[in-house]
């Protein structure tokens, strides 16, 4: 018999019980809760008169609709109000701990819960959002539910789920200076199409992803999600206990040896057998920008932007020319011609210190280009905004022209008032560029967060890895 891989072990250690026809109830170590998907759920329990099964296993949040400036005055929009107060109710009546705006623990859930040690390698963790793929980089089954699911776990801490098949990606080799996570997930979405994970339960693998840090690895699996897999995962290293030492929810003393024994185990076998594999070489990956409105739609930013003509598909053809005229893109234009209007550095992929970090190195001592109207960051929690602030990093950003905001999901989706308007075009470092994504008819383009810095720095797009790499070679 051939070895597990690491979905199958987290897989087995959860199932309660399985059906004849494979669907299957598996135990939820860990539930996130945000404003946005819980207020029917908590009302169906209401219904029922039912009670949280286990309160302790979930922990709440507001992120989606808090606003990033002026805090202390409360939120001005009604809709957004009432859907961060509604969560503050029901926290209360069902006992349920959340982290309100005032709290410097609020930020974005998927930030939130591994910071907190609310999320564990060896968990399965769920929350009704779409990237809590994000919480598999610890070595976790974590994958988003719905809102009648966000129910049944209140109710009964389990859920009914069925097995998806073992992918396995592969990014072997160094990366390039200047190269970040980001690029590499968006390169490995360029490769396998937003539908290429369908079905699947992606473990990420590789030197190029043993290299990064936690923070990267959060990056990957959080766009797992954008690849078409519900979770994304990666096994568990010395990086990753590293990173859950002394983090306020993790276990303590004889409990944390204990834990680390049994986390050291949670990696593929060398033996076991992927349903499909799939390899990148890291030394290939140039930085990345998308230019449609998918996040498959992406090019080299030493590319231009493709030609709708060259691709024999019709259905993609079409795609890309819809995609074009929404993004009022030609073909052929170098993707370091596109001048931008706004920028964003911020959202549940790239709002983490290190993600700071590399974009206040990008910002240093420079100014924003005269045509950029907007730039913010946007920390991904309070205690990465405190963090920042005791390295001088929103010295940096406030010198260059950036402004310094609080955290949460912010213009990742434009459900507070931070917004594109009609026709303005953003560099992102959020996961996620549909149309009107972050405001009604919006333009956004991804990339990483020094990429990001770099296209507000110079109002355009630049290739941040040439320099880079000439300072290597220096
Ligand atoms: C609001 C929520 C349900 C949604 C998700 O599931 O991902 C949001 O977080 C997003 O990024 O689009
Ligand atoms: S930051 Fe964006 S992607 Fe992440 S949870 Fe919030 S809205 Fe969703």
């Amino acid at each position: 018999m051939s070895g597990k891989t690491l979905y199958d072990k987290l897989w087995e250690d959860h199932v309660v019980h399985t059906e004849d026809d494979g669907s299957s109830l598996i135990y939820i170590d860990r539930h996130l809760v945000h404003e946005v998907t819980s207020p029917q759920a908590f009302e169906g329990l209401r219904l029922a008169g039912r009670k949280p099964w286990r309160q302790a296993r979930n922990l709440a949040v507001a992120d989606h609709n808090v606003p990033t400036t002026d805090r202390d005055k409360g939120i001005a929009d009604p809709v957004s109000r009432l859907q961060v107060e509604t969560l503050e109710k029901n926290c209360a009546e069902f006992g349920i701990t959340e982290f309100d705006m005032s709290d410097i623990r609020q930020g974005i859930v998927h930030v939130v819960g591994p910071e907190q040690g609310a999320t564990l390698p060896g968990m399965t963790v769920v929350c009704g959002d779409s990237h809590t793929s994000t919480h598999g980089a610890s070595g976790a089954l974590a994958f988003g539910i719905g809102t009648s699911e966000v129910e049944h776990v209140l109710a009964t801490q389990c859920l009914v789920q069925k097995k998806a098949k073992n992918m396995l990606i592969k990014v072997d080799g160094e990366v390039r200076p200047g190269i970040t996570a980001k690029d590499i997930v968006l390169a490995i979405i360029g490769k396998i199409g937003t539908a290429g994970g369908n079905g699947y339960t992606i473990e990420f693998a590789g030197s190029a992803i043993r290299a990064l840090s936690m923070e990267g690895r959060m990056t990957v699996c959080n766009m797992a999600i954008e690849a078409g897999a519900r979770a994304g995962l990666i096994g568990v290293d010395d990086v990753t206990i590293e990173y859950y030492r002394d983090r306020p929810l993790a276990p303590k003393g004889n409990d944390w040896f204990m834990a680390e024994r049994m986390w050291q185990q949670l990696h593929s076998d060398p033996d076991a057998v992927f349903d499909k594999v799939v390899e990148l070489n890291a030394a290939d990956i140039k930085p990345q920008v998308t230019w449609g409105t998918s996040p498959e739609l992406v090019v080299p930013v030493d590319a231009s932007v493709p030609d709708p003509d060259q691709e024999s598909d019709a259905t993609k053809r079409e795609s890309m020319k819809r995609a074009l005229q929404y993004m009022d893109l030609k073909p052929g234009v170098a993707i370091t011609d596109i001048k931008l209007d706004k920028v964003f550095i911020g959202s549940c992929t790239n709002s983490r210190i290190e993600d700071l970090r590399a974009a206040a190195a990008v910002a240093k001592g420079k100014k924003l280009a005269a045509n950029i109207q907007l730039a913010m960051v946007v920390p991904g929690s309070g205690l990465i905004k405190q963090q920042a602030e005791s390295e001088g990093l929103d010295k940096i950003f406030i010198e260059a022209g950036f402004e310094w905001r609080d955290p949460g999901c912010s213009m990742c989706l434009a459900m507070n008032a931070d917004r594109l308007e009609p026709g303005e075009r953003c560099a992102s470092t959020s996961n996620r560029n549909f149309e009107g994504r972050q405001g009604y008819g919006g333009r956004t383009h991804l990339v990483s967060p020094a990429m990001a810095a770099a296209a507000a720095i110079a109002g355009h797009f630049v290739d941040v890895s040439t320099e880079a790499n000439q300072g290597a070679q220096a």
